[in-house]
């Protein structure tokens, strides 16, 4: 029994090599990125990702390991001091509606209702007025929210504010969603029952997602793809396929049994980077570390 669990979890678990997803079939591509603030932390060194149309992928670390400049330079709000960034092949230069960021807040206008929330953002996309009525509560709907289109954002609890910011994301329909731990204020439960209704959500819209976490269940009940990075200079360490059928339940064996082992990577990063002694400003690590990852076995 346990053999075979093993045996399931481990070919559904796959490191993933650069070249696998090469950057002409990528939809997004970022190449060689670097990010120093002006303080001179070095955020980013050296990053290549390439991201498949309609993957679901998961930036897991520890803190400070540069998942949030990374999301922010796909989203265009930070501009990276080296490197690039492109989606469909086009350079990103700044924010564009092709994205959407999505943060921890909800972050709805308090004095609009959660469909009026809605068909304000589908205005300033241009959406015609007669269509963003119904636009909005197809997604209202398709986030369980029926019956709340009315309700003020004060009306709702944490876990529904969260549903209405998905539903307004959705309803503009935007080509990547870029997710900044969207559930990371929320309760264990609601965090669960947002994570199922994200999965069932993202199966049916095949959505490109980029998701930034530092929960490993999280990543794996989600992630098609698992990119682990460490932190001084933030990089990538692991690229990790996820072979695990949707919809996925938080209590499924196999999952669990890979959360224990990506469990065990993480905090091997995080031992790491705990034990590397950090000088007042960090300089700039001049080539890109040695990694030795441990290969899992292939298919
Ligand atoms: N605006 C900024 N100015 C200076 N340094 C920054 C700025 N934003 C982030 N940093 C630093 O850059 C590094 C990467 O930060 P980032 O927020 O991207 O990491 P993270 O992995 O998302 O962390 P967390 O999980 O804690 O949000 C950290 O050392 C952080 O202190």
């Amino acid at each position: 029994m346990l053999r075979a669990l093993l045996g399931r979890w481990r070919s559904s678990l796959r490191l993933l090599q650069p070249a696998q997803v090469g950057a002409d079939r990528a939809k997004i591509s970022v190449a060689r990125l670097d990010h120093e603030y002006a303080n001179k932390v070095v955020a980013l060194q050296n990053v290549d990702l390439n991201v498949r149309s309609g993957e679901f992928v998961c930036l897991l670390g520890p803190s400070g390991c540069g998942k949030s400049t990374l999301l922010y330079a796909l989203a265009g709000h930070v501009v990276p001091t080296g490197g690039s960034v492109s989606i469909d092949r086009q350079p990103i230069h700044g924010p564009g509606p092709d994205r959407l960021l999505m943060f921890q807040e909800a972050a709805l206008f308090p004095w609009l209702t959660v469909r009026g929330n809605i068909t304000f953002a589908l205005a300033a996309r241009g959406v015609p007025r007669a269509e963003r009525r119904e636009r909005a509560d197809t997604y209202i709907h398709r986030v369980q929210l029926g019956g709340f289109e009315d309700a003020l954002p004060h009306q709702l609890s944490g876990g529904m504010k969260m549903r209405a910011s998905l539903a307004r994301a959705l309803a503009v329909d935007p080509t990547v969603l870029l997710m900044d731990e969207p559930f990371g204020s929320l309760d264990a439960q609601t965090r669960i029952h947002m994570q199922e209704l994200l999965q069932s959500i993202w199966v049916r819209t095949g959505k490109t997602v980029v998701f930034v976490t530092h929960d490993v269940h999280e990543a794996l009940m989600l992630g098609t793809r698992v990119v682990l990075m460490a932190p001084r200079p933030g990089r990538v360490v692991k690229d990790l396929e996820v072979h695990l059928p949707m919809p996925r339940r938080p209590e499924d064996a196999a999952l669990n049994e890979m959360v224990r082992h990506v469990g065990g990577l993480l905090r091997e990063v995080e031992g790491r980077a705990h034990t590397t002694s950090l000088p007042a400003a960090p300089a700039r690590v001049p080539a890109r570390p040695v990694l030795r990852p441990q290969v899992l076995p292939g298919p």
